[in-house]
């Protein structure tokens, strides 16, 4: 386990602990700050780069600023100040990115297929052409057999998973995903966890992944950026260098324990951190 203090904070371990081999950088933040119209700080000089093939989680509390680092990551708000480096080039990088948000936000009026076939039909793509991608996502997700079914007829979970299926469609180089399974019971949102690591495995995805459980970021991170809101910035950064592909079995593990006891005293010292910058300490 390695615990790295961002800024001038410093923690109880050491700031030089050897990152796992992390390849390329998707895109980096520098420096970014957001204000919003309001007068509102949501982000103060925050810095983030995005390895490829990891699962990254920004884990903090309430009003940190982890959705409007997501939507500036995805294009769709912008900065106040500072840059955000796509290595890769260009300027419109909105078909690199996939975005799941916490509602699975699909037609009601159209079947799972039709939900799931959207972005390519924007893309002009026929149905006929679109068809084996769409099923082999529903496939990846486990629904292939609900294909001609309408939302109404899923469960939570399910629709759920048909927001996946439509985000898998783009092929997306960053698939970024805000609190996806917060509104579902825990044996649900485990299930999700397990799905969700068994396919970024298998397809070598790149995930940011917004939530506020400790235990759910432990469980499905490469690493976790704990933030701290008043003004949102990166606190402290978490590798969790437990071997993949995880298991159920890693839940009940002594080291999954140990990795969530430290994920929950930092997120605990990052709010009494952004307490104290309220209080004028
Ligand atoms: N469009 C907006 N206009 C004004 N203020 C905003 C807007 N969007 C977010 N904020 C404010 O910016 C701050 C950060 O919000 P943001 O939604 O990014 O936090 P968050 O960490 O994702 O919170 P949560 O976990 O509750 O979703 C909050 O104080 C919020 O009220």
């Amino acid at each position: 386990m390695a615990l790295r203090a961002i800024g001038n904070l410093t923690l109880n371990q050491a700031a030089s602990a050897p990152r796992p081999p992390t390849p390329k950088t998707v895109v980096s933040l520098r420096d970014v700050s957001k204000v919003f119209s309001s007068g509102t700080l949501a982000l103060e000089h925050l810095d983030l780069d995005i390895y490829q093939g990891e699962i990254l989680s920004l884990l903090g509390p309430s009003g940190c600023g982890k959705s409007t680092a997501l939507r500036i990551i995805a294009g769709l708000g912008d900065t106040s100040s500072g840059r955000i480096i796509w290595p890769s080039g260009g300027d419109d990088h909105s078909s690199d990115v996939g975005f799941v948000f916490q509602e699975p936000t699909l037609m009601p009026w159209a079947t799972v297929f039709d939900n799931v076939r959207l972005p390519s039909r924007l893309k002009g793509v026929s149905r006929n052409a679109a068809k084996d991608t769409v099923m082999h996502a529903l496939d990846n997700v486990g629904l292939s057999a609900f294909a001609g079914a309408y939302p109404r007829e899923l469960s939570g979970g399910m629709r759920m998973r048909v927001s996946i299926a439509r985000a898998m469609v783009t092929k997306p180089k960053l698939l970024l995903m805000d609190e996806p399974f917060a509104a579902l019971d825990e044996i649900t949102r485990q299930k999700l966890n397990d799905d969700l690591i068994r396919i970024q495995h298998e397809l070598g995805w790149t995930v940011v992944f917004v939530t506020h459980s400790v235990f759910e970021s432990v469980y499905i991170s490469d690493r976790i950026v704990v933030m701290a809101a008043r003004p949102g910035r990166a606190f402290a950064e978490m590798i969790v260098d437990a071997p993949r592909p995880r298991t159920p079995e890693f839940r009940a593990s002594a080291a999954y324990v140990d990795y969530c006891r430290q994920a929950s005293a930092t997120l605990t010292t990052a709010i009494g951190k952004a307490a104290e910058t309220v209080d004028g300490h």
